[in-house]
């Protein structure tokens, strides 16, 4: 039998392996009744709402016990699924784990899809779908800032812009239409016409501070792809491990060490990088290491920001030279590494070759010049890079950017039909199709495969 929105669903909410406490979640109608068969302890349907519950699960079949819990019962509407939830705490163990799931399922519970608990409560009208999007956002959030974005989506913020401009969009629609109906003045199809097009305008600019806001998101979001690069043996390692405050990649002074591409997240002065660690780029007719600095020529092409490492204690080389030219149009820092050792370097054709990059001086190994470093790329990303955005929202969600473009080419057919002299009742259409794709993105009008889509890539039990 097909799965249906009314079953009790049930699954682990806890992560797979040995823990201190594992959660089984439970929701829907016979939640509390399915908790209460294989459970010995007080009543749980008479328990008051919103308590959690010492006792312990057993095997109706066997009468053993399985194992010692504490239950939460918790009745709808005020709970996660705006259904009944219990949620069962055992210890951690697999077995147990397991076991009680088995359990649940054969009294009366079927096995949760991905994300099906978090599909209810946008169903049961708790959450909107932006809101349900946040929820996975926060659980992959790989840096303040960007669990920071998704919590403010999941409190509605995002949303709360949207209906805005939604409720904006039908005023003006509403007030066409009575124009329209009663054309009772001369001038009413040109102040329709000037009034569609102030707001059209109006709403455009809106959106596109919107979209803006994207690019510093998907930042925020995935990191600021950083790639390491200099010829081998400069330090490249070294300084993902120092950025990083551990021993990430392997260093060692014998040139070629890193034959991989290493990917690492971390904070640097607010900043969230997405740090990657290149093969030394060099000729090599070594095979294992040919793949390696083939795909750091990759990597330097799709990095947001270039470190690019240069050996102070020896002079320059023609690979130096070729990665100062092939990196001169990307957003890089040069880092003069080695500063403890005599110098070597020519500084008049670096500072030449460097052109208007920064160039900072760092020993990695004595820990110098870091803060420099760190301060130079939030410069770069704060004061030069991308402006900050306004309110808090900021838009990470791929699926959103695509709706808002197409609101805005939208509202420029809207701008356009008013310019050609379209009749009014044409340019309308366009104006609605903006505010039915807006509400794509809260999910006031969603098509079922999208939710199947969208659901199915969240986490078992959430
Ligand atoms: N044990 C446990 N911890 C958890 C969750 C959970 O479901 N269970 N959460 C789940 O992901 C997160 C918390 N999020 C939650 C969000 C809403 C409601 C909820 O019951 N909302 C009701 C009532 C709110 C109220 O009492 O004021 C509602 O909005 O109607 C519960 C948890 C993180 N920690
Ligand atoms: N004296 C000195 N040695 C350093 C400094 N930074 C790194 N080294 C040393 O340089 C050698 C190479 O460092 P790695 O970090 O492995 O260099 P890499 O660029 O990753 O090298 P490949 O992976 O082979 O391309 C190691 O012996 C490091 O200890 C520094 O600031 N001063
Ligand atoms: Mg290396």
């Amino acid at each position: 039998m097909a799965n249906s929105e009314n079953d009790t669903i049930a699954a682990i909410s806890t992560p797979v392996g040995e823990g201190g406490i594992s959660i089984i979640r439970i929701s829907g109608d016979d939640a509390i009744e399915v908790a209460q068969r294989i459970y010995k302890g007080k009543d749980l349907s008479k328990v008051a709402s919103h308590t959690i519950n010492y006792g312990h699960v057993i095997d109706p079949d066997t009468n053993q016990e399985v194992d010692e819990v504490m239950v939460s019962v918790m009745r709808a509407p005020r709970t996660y699924t705006r259904e009944d939830v219990i949620e069962i705490n055992c210890h951690g163990g697999l077995l147990a784990t397991n076991k009680i799931l088995q359990l649940v399922l054969s009294f009366g519970a079927r096995m949760a899809e991905p994300g099906e608990f978090t599909k209810r409560a946008f169903l049961n009208g708790r959450l909107d779908l932006s809101q349900s999007e946040a929820v996975m956002d926060l659980i992959r959030a790989k840096t303040d800032k960007s669990m920071k974005v998704a919590l403010n989506q999941l409190d509605g913020d995002l949303s709360r812009l949207i209906r805005h401009l939604r409720k904006d969009i039908l005023d003006v629609l509403a007030q066409v239409e009575v124009n329209i109906d009663y054309p009772e003045y001369d001038a009413v199809e040109e102040m329709t016409t000037k009034l569609l097009k102030e707001k059209a305008e109006d709403i455009q600019q809106r959106i596109q501070a919107l979209l803006n806001t994207a690019k510093q998101g998907k930042v925020l979001r995935d990191g600021l792809a950083t790639a390491i690069i200099g010829r081998p043996n400069v330090g490249k390692s070294s300084l993902l491990n120092s950025l990083l405050h551990e021993d990430k990649a392997i260093v060692t002074n014998v040139a070629g060490t890193t034959r991989d591409v290493i990917e690492e997240y971390v904070n640097v002065n607010g900043v969230p990088l997405k740090l990657i660690d290149t093969a030394g780029i060099r000729d090599t007719s070594d095979q294992v290491e040919k793949i390696g600095v083939e795909r750091s020529r990759k990597a330097l092409e799709a990095a947001d920001l270039i470190l690019l490492l240069i050996d102070s204690s020896a002079a320059l080389t023609d690979e130096d030279r070729q990665l100062l030219e092939a990196t001169k149009d990307k957003q890089r820092i040069i880092i003069l590494n080695k500063t403890d050792l005599p110098l070597a370097v020519d500084l008049d054709e670096l500072k030449s070759l460097a052109g208007k990059s920064t160039v900072i001086e760092t020993s990695i190994v004595n820990h110098e010049g870091m803060d420099q470093l760190g301060k130079q790329i939030s410069h770069m990303f704060f004061n030069e890079g991308i402006e900050s955005s306004q309110n808090n929202v900021m838009v990470t969600n791929a699926r959103h950017i695509g709706l808002l473009h197409q609101a805005n080419d939208a509202l420029s057919d809207v701008l356009k039909g008013i310019n050609d002299g379209m009749p009014v009742d044409l340019v309308q259409i366009d104006m609605t199709r903006c505010w039915e794709l807006l509400g794509e993105i809260t999910g006031d009008s969603y098509q079922d495969e999208l939710l199947d889509q969208l659901f199915s890539q969240f986490c078992l039990g959430k």
